[in-house]
Protein backbone atom coordinates (compact mmCIF):
# COMPACT_ATOMS: atom_id res chain seq x y z
CA UNK A 1 0.00 0.00 0.00
CA UNK A 2 1.52 3.77 -0.72
CA UNK A 3 2.16 5.17 2.24
CA UNK A 4 0.90 8.35 0.98
CA UNK A 5 -2.42 7.37 0.72
CA UNK A 6 -2.36 7.08 4.90
CA UNK A 7 0.20 9.54 5.32
CA UNK A 8 -0.88 12.90 6.78
CA UNK A 9 1.08 15.59 3.99
CA UNK A 10 -0.47 18.48 5.69
CA UNK A 11 0.78 17.08 8.88
CA UNK A 12 -2.47 17.93 10.77
CA UNK A 13 -4.43 14.68 10.18
CA UNK A 14 -6.38 12.97 13.06
CA UNK A 15 -7.96 9.40 12.65
CA UNK A 16 -11.21 7.74 13.70
CA UNK A 17 -11.39 4.03 13.88
CA UNK A 18 -14.73 2.62 13.96
CA UNK A 19 -14.04 -1.35 14.82
CA UNK A 20 -17.58 -2.57 14.19
CA UNK A 21 -18.84 -4.52 10.76
CA UNK A 22 -20.25 -1.94 8.83
CA UNK A 23 -21.93 -1.52 4.73
CA UNK A 24 -20.00 -4.57 4.48
CA UNK A 25 -16.75 -3.74 5.61
CA UNK A 26 -15.35 -5.57 8.68
CA UNK A 27 -14.73 -2.27 10.33
CA UNK A 28 -13.28 1.66 8.70
CA UNK A 29 -11.14 4.45 9.14
CA UNK A 30 -11.83 8.22 8.35
CA UNK A 31 -9.15 10.43 8.46
CA UNK A 32 -10.43 14.29 9.20
CA UNK A 33 -9.03 17.40 10.15
CA UNK A 34 -10.50 19.84 12.48
CA UNK A 35 -10.07 23.79 12.91
CA UNK A 36 -10.91 26.00 16.09
CA UNK A 37 -12.73 24.62 19.75
CA UNK A 38 -15.49 22.88 20.08
CA UNK A 39 -17.31 24.75 22.90
CA UNK A 40 -18.67 23.35 26.18
CA UNK A 41 -22.52 22.89 24.82
CA UNK A 42 -20.56 21.24 21.44
CA UNK A 43 -23.01 23.89 19.53
CA UNK A 44 -20.37 25.77 17.42
CA UNK A 45 -19.49 22.50 15.58
CA UNK A 46 -19.70 22.78 11.41
CA UNK A 47 -19.21 19.54 9.11
CA UNK A 48 -17.77 20.69 5.91
CA UNK A 49 -17.99 17.64 3.36
CA UNK A 50 -15.69 17.95 0.20
CA UNK A 51 -16.44 17.44 -3.83
CA UNK A 52 -15.19 14.23 -5.63
CA UNK A 53 -11.68 14.57 -5.44
CA UNK A 54 -11.38 16.84 -2.18
CA UNK A 55 -10.26 15.74 0.97
CA UNK A 56 -10.06 16.80 4.85
CA UNK A 57 -7.98 19.87 3.96
CA UNK A 58 -10.21 22.29 3.50
CA UNK A 59 -7.62 25.35 4.86
CA UNK A 60 -4.03 25.93 5.44
CA UNK A 61 -1.89 28.24 7.02
CA UNK A 62 -4.12 28.63 9.80
CA UNK A 63 -1.75 27.62 12.54
CA UNK A 64 2.24 28.35 12.04
CA UNK A 65 3.71 25.55 10.42
CA UNK A 66 1.17 23.87 8.10
CA UNK A 67 1.03 26.12 5.44
CA UNK A 68 -0.02 23.96 2.55
CA UNK A 69 -3.43 25.65 1.08
CA UNK A 70 -6.69 24.19 1.63
CA UNK A 71 -9.42 23.88 -1.02
CA UNK A 72 -12.03 26.14 1.09
CA UNK A 73 -9.01 28.53 2.57
CA UNK A 74 -11.50 31.24 2.04
CA UNK A 75 -13.80 30.17 4.70
CA UNK A 76 -11.85 29.29 7.57
CA UNK A 77 -9.29 30.90 9.83
CA UNK A 78 -8.99 34.39 11.84
CA UNK A 79 -11.62 36.68 10.52
CA UNK A 80 -13.23 34.62 7.82
CA UNK A 81 -16.90 33.21 7.69
CA UNK A 82 -16.10 29.92 10.36
CA UNK A 83 -13.61 31.72 12.17
CA UNK A 84 -16.07 31.48 15.46
CA UNK A 85 -16.62 27.60 14.73
CA UNK A 86 -15.09 24.21 15.18
CA UNK A 87 -14.70 22.90 11.67
CA UNK A 88 -14.81 19.52 11.04
CA UNK A 89 -13.54 18.55 7.75
CA UNK A 90 -13.43 14.26 7.12
CA UNK A 91 -12.11 12.26 3.98
CA UNK A 92 -15.12 10.73 2.63
CA UNK A 93 -15.17 7.03 3.07
CA UNK A 94 -14.29 5.18 -0.51
CA UNK A 95 -11.75 8.30 -0.50
CA UNK A 96 -7.92 8.29 -1.11
CA UNK A 97 -6.75 10.77 1.18
CA UNK A 98 -6.19 8.97 4.61
CA UNK A 99 -10.16 7.19 5.09
CA UNK A 100 -10.55 3.36 4.25
CA UNK A 101 -10.61 2.71 0.72
CA UNK A 102 -10.84 0.57 -2.17
CA UNK A 103 -6.65 0.46 -2.21
CA UNK A 104 -6.38 -0.43 1.90
CA UNK A 105 -9.44 -3.42 1.19
CA UNK A 106 -9.11 -5.35 -1.70
CA UNK A 107 -12.63 -6.51 -2.74
CA UNK A 108 -13.69 -2.98 -1.10
CA UNK A 109 -17.62 -3.02 -1.49
CA UNK A 110 -19.91 -0.74 -3.44
CA UNK A 111 -20.95 2.33 -1.02
CA UNK A 112 -23.68 4.56 -0.90
CA UNK A 113 -23.79 8.50 -0.38
CA UNK A 114 -26.21 7.02 2.67
CA UNK A 115 -23.07 4.66 3.94
CA UNK A 116 -20.25 7.58 3.69
CA UNK A 117 -23.02 10.10 5.43
CA UNK A 118 -23.71 7.20 8.48
CA UNK A 119 -19.92 6.88 8.39
CA UNK A 120 -19.98 10.29 9.41
CA UNK A 121 -22.41 10.28 12.03
CA UNK A 122 -20.13 7.71 13.75
CA UNK A 123 -17.53 10.26 13.91
CA UNK A 124 -19.89 12.93 15.21
CA UNK A 125 -20.28 10.58 18.22
CA UNK A 126 -16.90 9.99 18.75
CA UNK A 127 -16.10 13.79 18.75
CA UNK A 128 -19.31 14.25 21.04
CA UNK A 129 -21.45 16.57 18.47
CA UNK A 130 -24.58 15.50 19.02
CA UNK A 131 -26.26 18.09 16.65
CA UNK A 132 -24.06 20.85 13.35
CA UNK A 133 -24.44 24.04 13.73
CA UNK A 134 -23.79 23.81 10.57
CA UNK A 135 -23.56 21.44 7.35
CA UNK A 136 -21.67 22.67 4.22
CA UNK A 137 -21.12 20.78 1.02
CA UNK A 138 -20.29 21.59 -2.51
CA UNK A 139 -21.48 18.83 -5.65
CA UNK A 140 -20.75 15.22 -3.86
CA UNK A 141 -20.02 17.03 -0.71
CA UNK A 142 -23.63 18.95 -1.03
CA UNK A 143 -24.50 15.12 -2.07
CA UNK A 144 -23.86 14.04 1.71
CA UNK A 145 -25.27 17.04 3.16
CA UNK A 146 -28.19 17.29 2.05
CA UNK A 147 -28.56 13.14 3.04
CA UNK A 148 -26.97 14.52 6.48
CA UNK A 149 -30.60 16.70 7.26
CA UNK A 150 -32.86 13.96 5.28
CA UNK A 151 -31.37 10.81 7.09
CA UNK A 152 -30.71 12.73 10.33
CA UNK A 153 -32.60 15.73 10.75
CA UNK A 154 -32.60 16.49 14.16
CA UNK A 155 -28.71 16.83 14.11
CA UNK A 156 -28.57 19.65 11.72
CA UNK A 157 -29.21 22.79 12.73
CA UNK A 158 -28.11 24.67 9.42
CA UNK A 159 -27.65 23.34 5.74
CA UNK A 160 -25.62 24.92 3.15
CA UNK A 161 -26.07 23.20 -0.47
CA UNK A 162 -24.20 23.96 -3.24
CA UNK A 163 -24.25 23.00 -7.05
CA UNK A 164 -25.56 19.68 -5.67
CA UNK A 165 -28.64 17.63 -6.41
CA UNK A 166 -31.64 15.50 -4.33
CA UNK A 167 -30.27 12.60 -7.06
CA UNK A 168 -28.30 11.81 -10.00
CA UNK A 169 -29.57 12.63 -13.33
CA UNK A 170 -29.03 10.26 -16.59
CA UNK A 171 -26.98 13.17 -17.67
CA UNK A 172 -24.67 12.90 -14.89
CA UNK A 173 -24.56 9.06 -14.75
CA UNK A 174 -23.77 9.19 -18.26
CA UNK A 175 -20.97 11.28 -18.32
CA UNK A 176 -19.69 9.09 -14.80
CA UNK A 177 -20.08 5.81 -16.78
CA UNK A 178 -17.66 6.97 -19.84
CA UNK A 179 -14.92 7.80 -17.03
CA UNK A 180 -15.52 4.74 -15.40
CA UNK A 181 -15.21 2.89 -18.66
CA UNK A 182 -12.18 4.67 -19.31
CA UNK A 183 -10.47 3.60 -16.16
CA UNK A 184 -11.56 0.54 -16.28
CA UNK A 185 -10.02 -0.27 -19.64
CA UNK A 186 -6.86 0.85 -17.83
CA UNK A 187 -6.28 2.52 -14.36
CA UNK A 188 -3.96 4.96 -14.79
CA UNK A 189 -4.55 6.09 -18.38
CA UNK A 190 -7.51 5.66 -18.07
CA UNK A 191 -7.85 8.42 -14.39
CA UNK A 192 -6.26 11.00 -16.98
CA UNK A 193 -8.96 10.49 -19.33
CA UNK A 194 -11.71 10.64 -17.21
CA UNK A 195 -10.27 13.81 -15.58
CA UNK A 196 -10.40 15.22 -18.97
CA UNK A 197 -13.93 14.54 -19.23
CA UNK A 198 -15.15 15.53 -15.83
CA UNK A 199 -13.38 18.82 -16.37
CA UNK A 200 -14.67 19.96 -19.21
CA UNK A 201 -18.29 19.46 -17.31
CA UNK A 202 -17.28 21.05 -14.07
CA UNK A 203 -15.75 24.49 -16.35
CA UNK A 204 -18.37 26.46 -18.88
CA UNK A 205 -18.07 26.88 -23.19
CA UNK A 206 -18.14 30.56 -22.75
CA UNK A 207 -15.23 30.19 -19.93
CA UNK A 208 -13.67 27.83 -22.48
CA UNK A 209 -13.67 29.69 -25.18
CA UNK A 210 -12.74 32.63 -24.04
CA UNK A 211 -9.38 31.44 -22.23
CA UNK A 212 -8.52 28.75 -25.09
CA UNK A 213 -10.23 29.74 -28.36
CA UNK A 214 -8.26 27.78 -31.09
CA UNK A 215 -4.78 29.07 -29.96
CA UNK A 216 -1.97 26.18 -30.27
CA UNK A 217 0.87 25.18 -28.55
CA UNK A 218 4.17 24.72 -30.73
CA UNK A 219 3.71 21.16 -29.86
CA UNK A 220 0.33 21.17 -31.81
CA UNK A 221 -1.95 20.34 -29.34
CA UNK A 222 -4.75 22.73 -28.51
CA UNK A 223 -3.97 24.70 -25.59
CA UNK A 224 -7.60 23.65 -24.33
CA UNK A 225 -5.94 20.01 -24.97
CA UNK A 226 -3.26 21.24 -22.99
CA UNK A 227 -4.82 22.45 -20.54
CA UNK A 228 -6.85 19.46 -20.03
CA UNK A 229 -3.53 17.26 -20.16
CA UNK A 230 -2.53 19.04 -17.12
CA UNK A 231 -5.36 18.52 -15.51
CA UNK A 232 -5.10 14.95 -16.19
CA UNK A 233 -1.66 14.65 -14.95
CA UNK A 234 -2.27 16.57 -11.60
CA UNK A 235 -5.09 14.01 -10.90
CA UNK A 236 -3.60 11.49 -11.49
CA UNK A 237 -0.26 12.08 -9.16
CA UNK A 238 -2.87 12.64 -6.09
CA UNK A 239 -5.71 10.55 -6.86
CA UNK A 240 -6.20 6.60 -6.68
CA UNK A 241 -8.08 5.24 -9.73
CA UNK A 242 -10.55 2.66 -7.66
CA UNK A 243 -11.32 4.89 -5.50
CA UNK A 244 -12.47 7.33 -8.23
CA UNK A 245 -14.35 3.85 -9.34
CA UNK A 246 -16.00 4.24 -5.81
CA UNK A 247 -16.67 7.70 -5.22
CA UNK A 248 -17.96 8.17 -8.64
CA UNK A 249 -20.38 4.81 -8.72
CA UNK A 250 -21.38 6.35 -5.40
CA UNK A 251 -23.01 9.24 -6.31
CA UNK A 252 -24.69 7.38 -8.85
CA UNK A 253 -25.83 5.65 -6.57
CA UNK A 254 -27.76 8.83 -5.14
CA UNK A 255 -31.10 9.59 -4.18
CA UNK A 256 -32.74 11.09 -1.04
CA UNK A 257 -35.90 9.60 -2.69
CA UNK A 258 -35.25 6.20 -2.75
CA UNK A 259 -37.09 3.85 0.00
CA UNK A 260 -38.57 7.57 1.11
CA UNK A 261 -41.41 7.96 -1.15
CA UNK A 262 -39.75 10.14 -3.73
CA UNK A 263 -37.05 13.35 -4.00
CA UNK A 264 -40.48 15.59 -2.70
CA UNK A 265 -41.41 13.30 1.02
CA UNK A 266 -37.31 13.13 1.42
CA UNK A 267 -36.76 17.18 1.70
CA UNK A 268 -39.99 17.38 3.94
CA UNK A 269 -38.04 15.72 6.68
CA UNK A 270 -35.45 18.11 6.82
CA UNK A 271 -35.77 20.55 9.41
CA UNK A 272 -32.54 22.84 9.03
CA UNK A 273 -32.31 26.53 8.40
CA UNK A 274 -31.16 25.88 4.63
CA UNK A 275 -29.65 27.87 1.85
CA UNK A 276 -29.68 26.46 -1.76
CA UNK A 277 -27.05 27.67 -4.38
CA UNK A 278 -26.25 26.89 -7.60
CA UNK A 279 -23.93 28.33 -10.37
CA UNK A 280 -25.48 30.13 -13.36
CA UNK A 281 -22.85 28.54 -15.73
CA UNK A 282 -22.91 25.19 -14.13
CA UNK A 283 -23.77 22.30 -17.17
CA UNK A 284 -22.95 19.61 -14.44
CA UNK A 285 -25.28 20.84 -11.70
CA UNK A 286 -27.80 22.73 -13.57
CA UNK A 287 -29.76 25.35 -11.71
CA UNK A 288 -32.87 23.31 -11.96
CA UNK A 289 -31.84 20.54 -9.48
CA UNK A 290 -31.01 23.53 -7.09
CA UNK A 291 -34.66 24.87 -7.83
CA UNK A 292 -35.70 21.50 -7.01
CA UNK A 293 -34.01 21.21 -3.50
CA UNK A 294 -34.99 24.69 -2.68
CA UNK A 295 -38.65 24.00 -3.44
CA UNK A 296 -38.46 21.05 -1.37
CA UNK A 297 -36.75 21.74 2.01
CA UNK A 298 -39.01 23.73 4.03
CA UNK A 299 -36.43 25.68 5.47
CA UNK A 300 -35.13 27.23 2.57
CA UNK A 301 -36.18 30.30 1.64
CA UNK A 302 -35.53 30.08 -2.18
CA UNK A 303 -32.50 29.30 -4.78
CA UNK A 304 -29.35 31.54 -4.74
CA UNK A 305 -27.85 32.28 -7.96
CA UNK A 306 -23.79 32.27 -7.61
CA UNK A 307 -23.20 34.00 -11.08
CA UNK A 308 -19.62 32.87 -12.56
CA UNK A 309 -18.21 32.15 -15.75
CA UNK A 310 -16.60 29.39 -14.38
CA UNK A 311 -19.26 26.50 -14.85
CA UNK A 312 -19.67 24.03 -11.82
CA UNK A 313 -16.09 24.29 -10.23
CA UNK A 314 -17.40 27.83 -9.08
CA UNK A 315 -18.55 26.66 -5.97
CA UNK A 316 -14.55 26.23 -5.38
CA UNK A 317 -13.31 29.29 -7.28
CA UNK A 318 -15.85 32.51 -6.32
CA UNK A 319 -14.91 32.82 -2.79
CA UNK A 320 -16.56 36.09 -2.23
CA UNK A 321 -20.24 34.71 -2.93
CA UNK A 322 -19.74 31.23 -1.16
CA UNK A 323 -18.33 33.22 2.01
CA UNK A 324 -21.30 35.61 1.89
CA UNK A 325 -23.28 32.62 1.72
CA UNK A 326 -22.03 31.11 4.90
CA UNK A 327 -21.78 34.17 7.17
CA UNK A 328 -25.79 34.41 6.20
CA UNK A 329 -26.00 30.95 7.10
CA UNK A 330 -24.11 31.20 10.15
CA UNK A 331 -23.75 35.00 11.46
CA UNK A 332 -21.31 34.52 14.77
CA UNK A 333 -23.61 34.33 17.78
CA UNK A 334 -22.17 35.41 21.12
CA UNK A 335 -21.06 32.23 22.70
CA UNK A 336 -19.89 30.62 19.50
CA UNK A 337 -16.03 31.13 20.66
C1 LIG B 1 -12.56 19.63 -3.65
C2 LIG B 1 -11.14 20.03 -3.90
O1 LIG B 1 -10.95 20.87 -4.77
S1 LIG B 1 -9.89 19.42 -2.98
C3 LIG B 1 -8.26 19.61 -3.61
C4 LIG B 1 -8.08 20.76 -4.44
N1 LIG B 1 -8.99 20.54 -5.43
C5 LIG B 1 -8.64 20.32 -6.67
O2 LIG B 1 -7.53 20.50 -7.10
C6 LIG B 1 -9.75 19.83 -7.49
C7 LIG B 1 -9.38 19.82 -8.92
N2 LIG B 1 -9.10 21.19 -9.35
C8 LIG B 1 -10.08 22.00 -9.61
O3 LIG B 1 -11.23 21.66 -9.51
C9 LIG B 1 -9.67 23.40 -10.04
O4 LIG B 1 -8.30 23.44 -10.31
C10 LIG B 1 -9.94 24.38 -8.94
C11 LIG B 1 -11.43 24.57 -8.87
C12 LIG B 1 -9.42 23.88 -7.62
C13 LIG B 1 -9.23 25.66 -9.25
O5 LIG B 1 -9.69 26.12 -10.54
P1 LIG B 1 -8.90 27.35 -11.22
O6 LIG B 1 -8.24 28.18 -10.18
O7 LIG B 1 -9.84 27.97 -12.14
O8 LIG B 1 -7.70 26.65 -11.96
P2 LIG B 1 -7.70 26.15 -13.50
O9 LIG B 1 -8.70 25.09 -13.65
O10 LIG B 1 -7.76 27.33 -14.40
O11 LIG B 1 -6.27 25.48 -13.61
C14 LIG B 1 -5.12 26.30 -13.40
C15 LIG B 1 -3.95 25.44 -13.76
O12 LIG B 1 -4.02 25.11 -15.15
C16 LIG B 1 -2.80 25.49 -15.76
N3 LIG B 1 -3.08 25.86 -17.14
C17 LIG B 1 -3.86 26.86 -17.58
N4 LIG B 1 -3.90 26.86 -18.93
C18 LIG B 1 -3.12 25.82 -19.35
C19 LIG B 1 -2.76 25.29 -20.61
N5 LIG B 1 -3.20 25.84 -21.76
N6 LIG B 1 -1.96 24.21 -20.65
C20 LIG B 1 -1.49 23.66 -19.50
N7 LIG B 1 -1.81 24.11 -18.27
C21 LIG B 1 -2.61 25.18 -18.20
C22 LIG B 1 -2.31 26.65 -14.94
O13 LIG B 1 -0.94 26.84 -15.11
C23 LIG B 1 -2.65 26.18 -13.54
O14 LIG B 1 -1.66 25.26 -13.14
P3 LIG B 1 -1.62 24.75 -11.59
O15 LIG B 1 -2.71 23.74 -11.49
O16 LIG B 1 -0.26 24.15 -11.45
O17 LIG B 1 -1.85 25.97 -10.75
N1 LIG C 1 -13.41 19.97 -9.57
C1 LIG C 1 -13.74 19.65 -8.19
C2 LIG C 1 -15.24 19.62 -7.95
C3 LIG C 1 -15.94 18.45 -8.58
O1 LIG C 1 -17.28 18.43 -8.15
C4 LIG C 1 -13.11 18.32 -7.80
O2 LIG C 1 -12.38 17.79 -8.62
O3 LIG C 1 -13.34 17.85 -6.70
Amino acid sequence: MSGWRFGDPNGRRKWFSHAEPFAGLPGFQLAYETWGTLNAEASNAVLVLHALTGDSHVAGGVEPGHPTPGWWDSLVGKGKPLDAFFVVAPNVLGGCQGSTGPWQYPGFPGITIRDQVAAEVHLADYLGIGQWAAVLGGSMGGMRAVEWAVSAPERVNSLLLLATTAQASAEQIALASAQLHAIKADPLEGLGVARRIAHISYRSEQELQARFGREKQEDGRFEVESYLDHHAAKLTRRFDPASYVTLTDAMNSHDVGRGRGGVRAALARISARTIVAGVDSDRLYPLAQQRELAAGIPGSDGLRVISSPYGHDAFLIESEQVGALVTELVPVRSGTR
